[in-house]
């Protein structure tokens, strides 16, 4: 049915069952002006918001509706993450053209309930426009955290180990895939499609007491010089430390450019980087799915890359941007 028959009340209506994930915090879901939750005592609040464009980050090639639904989640826990706490509600604003499918955007609810629901996140409320333009989903996320513990991209210190979560690059490498047609690459696709978010890692480093945190989005140069800046430091990242998912090196084999390109340019790995003073770096290191990756040094605040040979290279802050293409 589109959604000019289906009409904006019965579409909230159709997607509003099946949204609260964690009862003991919510006081009022959908249905009135406002949601109402419960704020814990000796936390503090964490809000973010991120929202997706068809044509921009999904179209039909790359991403089936259920998964446009489940990285907007993972986007947005994703920056909760970052900050070392624990993502607890969201609201959802919806734009769509009249002429869209409604069967569509209740898919896309779909993947959003699935990633809620793995982490406990509520869906508390949202907004239903109709748009002329391509369709838009955008998601407002509120986390805690306990008070004076959250981790920010200015804390990184002089002589902290710079490290990630898991492998990066393979978001990258799972469009190009799918954008091309190619065969296999599994994980890279899937990881392309169905991003998760890191919250359990993003948690153990806060209460090991890591310094800086920030997650994947643009790609690891962007999130590294953010990191770099707001905390005045200099940042070298060891060539010879990163391992990378098999299917990048082959990807990137294929394509005759450095598995790095995917890794520090890519972007929507959700992955995070994080840097930890010294003292941790035993316990740190005996976690799943950490690489540590290298060191803050004193300097100008950048970063670089020290290769093989010894040389230096300098990793300039070229992320994604929305308007530099
Ligand atoms: N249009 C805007 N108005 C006000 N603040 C904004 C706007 N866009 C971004 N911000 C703020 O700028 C900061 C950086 O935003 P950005 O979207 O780059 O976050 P990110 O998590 O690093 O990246 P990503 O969007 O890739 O997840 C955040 O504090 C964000 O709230
Ligand atoms: C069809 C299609 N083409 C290109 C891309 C790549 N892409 C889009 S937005 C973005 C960065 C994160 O965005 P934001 O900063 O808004 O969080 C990236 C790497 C995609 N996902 N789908
Ligand atoms: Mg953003
Ligand atoms: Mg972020
Ligand atoms: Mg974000």
């Amino acid at each position: 049915m589109q959604m000019r028959e289906m009409g904006e009340f019965n579409f909230i209506k159709s997607v509003a069952d099946d949204t609260i994930y964690d009862m003991s915090t919510v006081i009022c879901g959908i249905g009135d002006d406002c949601a109402v939750y419960k704020a814990k005592k000796g936390y503090h609040q964490l809000v973010s918001t991120d929202m997706m464009v068809e044509g921009i980050h999904f179209s039909s090639k790359t991403t089936a509706p259920f998964d446009i639904g489940y990285r907007l989640g993972t986007a947005n826990i994703s920056d909760i993450a970052a900050m070392g706490g624990v993502p607890r509600q969201v609201v959802i604003a919806v734009a769509a053209p009249p002429d869209g499918n409604s069967q569509r955007l209740q898919e896309i609810y779909e993947g959003l309930k699935s990633i809620c629901k793995i982490h406990h996140v509520n869906i508390i409320g949202g907004d239903t426009v109709r748009t002329d333009g391509p369709l838009t989903v955008s998601l407002t996320i509120i986390g805690e955290v306990p008070e004076e513990t959250e981790l920010y991209r200015s804390g990184a210190q002089v002589g902290d180990v710079v490290g990630i979560t898991n492998t990066i690059g393979d978001s990258a490498v799972g469009l190009e895939a799918l954008l091309d047609n190619a065969r296999g690459y599994l994980h890279c696709k899937r990881v392309h499609q169905r991003p998760e978010p890191q919250v359990y890692l993003g948690n153990v480093l806060r209460s090991l007491g890591a310094h800086a945190m920030n997650d994947i989005s643009d790609g690891l140069g962007s999130e590294l010089n953010e990191i770099a800046h707001a905390s005045g430091v200099a940042i070298e990242i060891d060539e010879t430390a990163m391992r990378f998912h098999p299917e990048v090196i082959q990807w990137a084999k294929k394509k005759e450019i450095s598995p790095w390109s995917f890794a520090l340019y890519g972007g929507e790995d959700f992955q995070l980087v994080f840097t930890i003073p010294e003292n941790i770096v035993n316990e740190v290191s005996a976690l799943e799915g950490i690489q540590l990756i290298g060191h803050v040094v004193s300097g100008a605040p950048g970063v670089c890359l020290r290769t093989a040979q010894g040389e230096k290279k300098i990793i300039p802050a070229q992320g994604y941007n929305h308007f530099s293409k």
